[in-house]
Formats: C-alpha cells, sequence, structure tokens
C-alpha cells in the first residue's frame, strides 16, 4: 500500500488501484525511494530492493520493517508526533508567509493565462481571416474562429474538469514555475521525511507532481474515517508544507488548491469531527509547522555530491526555506586562503594542502548549528570529515553522469580544477568534452559508494523521475538523520 501527496493540482486523492492494494495520493510530486545498494556490512537488503521494483508496498514495508528490527532503517519506526495550537494569522506573516491572509484562495493565475490566450489567439486570427480571406470566406471564417473561444468557455462551464488538463499546462509557460515546483514538493518530502512518513517517491511532471508515502496502518485508519486528531496533526502538516514553502517566497501561492482539498478529505476522515474554527486553525497552524522544528533541532544539514550535482543551488533554497543560513564549504576555504579562489589554491599548494583545508572548514562548520552546507565534491574522500558531517544530517544529491556533464560544460570548469584541462589546439579541444566525461566517470565510480557511507543509520534513497526537467533527474539520499 501506498500514499501519494500530490501537491500542484494539490489533493491528497484516496483511491484503489487493485481491491487488495490502495494509493493514497497527495499531489504534485511522485517518487520511488529506494534503498541504497550498498547499505552497511553484514546488512542484506535485496529484499527491500526486489520489493521495490516490484513496487509492492506491503512489501516493501516489510522488508523495512525487518531492517528496522535489526537496527537500519531505524528512521522508518521514530514517526514522532506534533501537536496542534492555536494560531493567528498574524504569526504566519511573522513567520514570513507572504499574504497569509490569501494562502487558502484557490489561484486563477493559469485559468486567466489560459482564457487570455484562446480569446487573444482566436480573436486576432479571427481579424486577419476577416482581412486576407475574399469574399463570403471573409465574413464566415472569422465567425467560426470566433465560436471556438464559445465552445472553450461553455465547455468550461458545463465540465470544467475537461479543460483542466489544459490550464494545467500553462503553469510550466511562467518562469518560476520550475522552482515553485522544486520548492513546494521539497518542502512536502523534507516535512513528511522528518515526520517519520517513509517516502517511497516522487515526480515533478507537469500536472502528475506528486510525492508517494507508504504508511499501512495510517492508510488503514484514513479508509475507517478514524484518524485521530494527532494523525490528522501530523498529516495536515505534511499536506501544508508544500503551501507554506511557497508562500514564504512568492506573493502569491500557486499550487494551494490540492493541498487544500487533500487536508479537507483528511479532515472529512477523523474522528472527532472538527468545528469550521477548528478546521481554521488547523490549516493556520500546520502551515507554520512549527512542530517539525524540535525534531530538525538546529542540526546543519550537510550537502554531499560530485561537482555540478546542484549542492549550491539546492542548498541556497533549501536554506531558504528552513529560515537557516547558507554556507559554501569552498568559499570557506577561499577566506581562510587569503581570497585565492579553489583553482589558485590547487595550483600554489597543491590538492593535499586543499584537503586539510577543507577538513579544517567541515571540522568548523560540524560545531554550528541552523546551517545548509554546500561541501565540496570531495570532501567525502577523507573519512574524518564524514564524522564532522555526522554531527548533522547529510544529503547526497546523486546525478547522473549525463546531466552533471552538461551542466559543467554549460558553466566551464574553470573553477573546478579536477577537471580543467589545456585547451588549445583543434584535437584537444575535441577530447575536451571527452576527457571531462571520463573524469566524472571515474569520480562517479570511485566516490558512490563513499557518499553513501557518509550515513551511519538508515539511508532512504529518493529518486525523482521527471521528463519535464532537468530538476528531476536526480536521486536524494537522506543519510544520517533523526535516529
Ligand atoms: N537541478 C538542476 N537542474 C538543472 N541545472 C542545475 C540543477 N542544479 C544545478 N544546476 C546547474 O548546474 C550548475 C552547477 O550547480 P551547482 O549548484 O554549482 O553545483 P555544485 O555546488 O554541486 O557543484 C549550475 O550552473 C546550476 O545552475
Ligand atoms: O570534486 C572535487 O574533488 C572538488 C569539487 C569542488 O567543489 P564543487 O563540488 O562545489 O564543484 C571543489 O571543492 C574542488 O574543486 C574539488
Amino acid at each position: 500500500m501506498s500514499v501519494f501527496i500530490s501537491s500542484n493540482s494539490l489533493f491528497f486523492l484516496l483511491h484503489k488501484s487493485s481491491p487488495s492494494k490502495s494509493n493514497f495520493l497527495i499531489r504534485p510530486t511522485k517518487c520511488w525511494v529506494q534503498a541504497s545498494s550498498s547499505a552497511a556490512p553484514g546488512i542484506d537488503i535485496s529484499k527491500l530492493e526486489s520489493a521495490i521494483a516490484k513496487k509492492d508496498s506491503d512489501e516493501v514495508k516489510k522488508a523495512l520493517d525487518q531492517l528496522s528490527e535489526i537496527g537500519w532503517a531505524k528512521r522508518w519506526s521514530s514517526q514522532p508526533y506534533v501537536s496542534r495550537r492555536t494560531t493567528s494569522l498574524r504569526e504566519l506573516t511573522s513567520l514570513g508567509i507572504k499574504n497569509a491572509e490569501n494562502l487558502a484562495i484557490p489561484s486563477v493565475r493559469n485559468d486567466a493565462a489560459f482564457l487570455f490566450t484562446v480569446v487573444g489567439t482566436t480573436g486576432l486570427l479571427g481579424i486577419i481571416a476577416g482581412q486576407i480571406l475574399p469574399g463570403d470566406w471573409g465574413f464566415f471564417v472569422p465567425y467560426l474562429i470566433g465560436s471556438i473561444s464559445l465552445v472553450v468557455l461553455a465547455i468550461g462551464s458545463i465540465s470544467p474538469g475537461l479543460l483542466q488538463a489544459a490550464i494545467g499546462g500553462f503553469s510550466s509557460f511562467f518562469p518560476d514555475y520550475q522552482e515553485r515546483i522544486a520548492r513546494h514538493e521539497a518542502a512536502h518530502f523534507l516535512v513528511a521525511y522528518l515526520l517519520g512518513l517513509p517516502i517511497l517517491g516522487y515526480s515533478l511532471d507537469i500536472g502528475k507532481e506528486n510525492v508517494n508515502l507508504i504508511d499501512e496502518r495510517l492508510e488503514k485508519l484514513i479508509y475507517s474515517g478514524q484518524l485521530d486528531a494527532q494523525e490528522l496533526d501530523r498529516l495536515a502538516v505534511v499536506a501544508m508544507a508544500g503551501l507554506a514553502a511557497e508562500g514564504l517566497q512568492y506573493d502569491k501561492v500557486i499550487g494551494q488548491s490540492a493541498d487544500l482539498f487533500t487536508l479537507q478529505r483528511f479532515i472529512n476522515r477523523s474522528k472527532p469531527q472538527l468545528s469550521k474554527d477548528q478546521q481554521q486553525n488547523l490549516t493556520r497552524w500546520a502551515n507554520k509547522s512549527e512542530g517539525i522544528e524540535p525534531y530538525l533541532n538546529g542540526r546543519c544539514i550537510f550537502l554531499v555530491g560530485m561537482m555540478g550535482s546542484g549542492k549550491t543551488t539546492v542548498g541556497k533554497v533549501l536554506s531558504e526555506g528552513l529560515g537557516y543560513s547558507f554556507c559554501d564549504c569552498d568559499t570557506l576555504i577561499e577566506q581562510a586562503a587569503g581570497g585565492s579562489t579553489v583553482a589558485e589554491i590547487f595550483k600554489m599548494y597543491g590538492e593535499s594542502f586543499f584537503r586539510d583545508s577543507e577538513t579544517e572548514a567541515l571540522e568548523k562548520l560540524s560545531s554550528m548549528h541552523r546551517l545548509v552546507v554546500s561541501t565540496g565534491g570531495g570532501a567525502v574522500i577523507r573519512p574524518i570529515n564524514w564524522r564532522y558531517m555526522q554531527q548533522g544530517i547529510s544529503v547526497w544529491l546523486d546525478v547522473p553522469l549525463d546531466a552533471l556533464a552538461r551542466r559543467i560544460a554549460a558553466v566551464g570548469t574553470d573553477s573546478r580544477p579536477l577537471l580543467e584541462q589545456e585547451s588549445g589546439d583543434p584535437y584537444s579541444k575535441d577530447l575536451f568534452g571527452f576527457t571531462i566525461l571520463l573524469l566524472l566517470l571515474l569520480s562517479i565510480k570511485f566516490r558512490s559508494p563513499i557518499y553513501l557511507t557518509t550515513d551511519n543509520g538508515s539511508p532512504l534513497k529518493m529518486h525523482c523521475t521527471s521528463k519535464n526537467n532537468d530538476l528531476g533527474n536526480h536521486t536524494l539520499y537522506a543519510t544520517n538523520g533523526f535516529h
């Protein structure tokens, strides 16, 4: 059994995929959490892997239960609770949520863009046809084209659902779309993880965005309409996380309708029933999500992964969302070296000097709090650094080779001395891209098992599939988290 939380078309859908298997959907994200294939020595995760391959969440849960009994996947069974309290709109505003009073009002941005495009295009085409077509054609064709708008409006008023797919597609035309979705989904994802809900997967595909959770017990409670206050509070916080994350960044939230719909379904399936005022308060409180703070407890988040995996890009967004500061470990090293760049440090003093400075920087960072740290791609090659990172939570961004190469080729290798090549004659220029690929491949092969070992407990590998944007093409490992 599995639970999907979707956020763009944000409803928490309950649907049965077969009489014995049910899915519980919070859209807009669909992802699969996979266990790492290189678990701790002596731990056999093959059952988990085959259950995931079969997408049988009952079996996944059984395998996770067994692994948790032997001390692995501890996170799976921790499930901390959050408890609701009265929250005012002012509190949301002081937290940084813009337009808190309008959070629950569904956005009409996509609908307006759709209507404007249909009416504008057909109107323009009609005028052009009227001007250029001869005789009666110039009279009838503009009428025909004009009637397209009327048909669309008629469909919209009789069965709005039919237009939803087309309207939803319009969101991708907005330049902030990709970041909004990433922010929104990351929030569902992170909050679910922090609250101990095992995440099976997520997707950032347009119109199919969702986070997939597995929790059989919760699912049964929802189906039987027996969610108690504690369970409702936990689910509400997960459901509202995307909306809150959007509201912290943007004046207007776009992906709230489905989230609110999802929350309403949870409320309807809970006992005792909440009054209208209690429902409103629950929505406000869940947006505040203060309940997760004690579990995060100010610990630093260390992002690890290859050069170009997005540690800096993701780190900045994540730190804003969490109200943490962002710190780039390479920048700290550069400051300690009197402002020389990483490339200059490599050239003047060599790699081992750089690695010593990196260890010193990580040692300092490990005693700090409320930081999202973007580490250098090679930070994991010294085991001493793992100990420092284990003071916080480490997350591995595992990005496929082709995406890494594309990104690095786009920005050049000037700041990445390990990949820098002397460019000169056409032959070596031709070889340039190939050499980068080869160097990256060798590093990935060597480093991948090490990135995983930064974990000291239960790695959750969250593989995100998405056809529509590069952001979807990577895997996140939430590693030494909350044990
Ligand atoms: N998810 C992503 N999708 C597309 N491009 C990305 C993504 N993450 C990062 N990038 C791009 O890749 C390049 C390297 O990203 P960066 O965050 O500097 O990586 P790192 O800090 O891990 O070396 C940047 O140009 C960035 O814009
Ligand atoms: O992979 C590596 O060994 C390195 C990655 C770089 O950081 P980014 O991962 O931020 O590019 C930087 O620390 C240095 O060039 C070495």
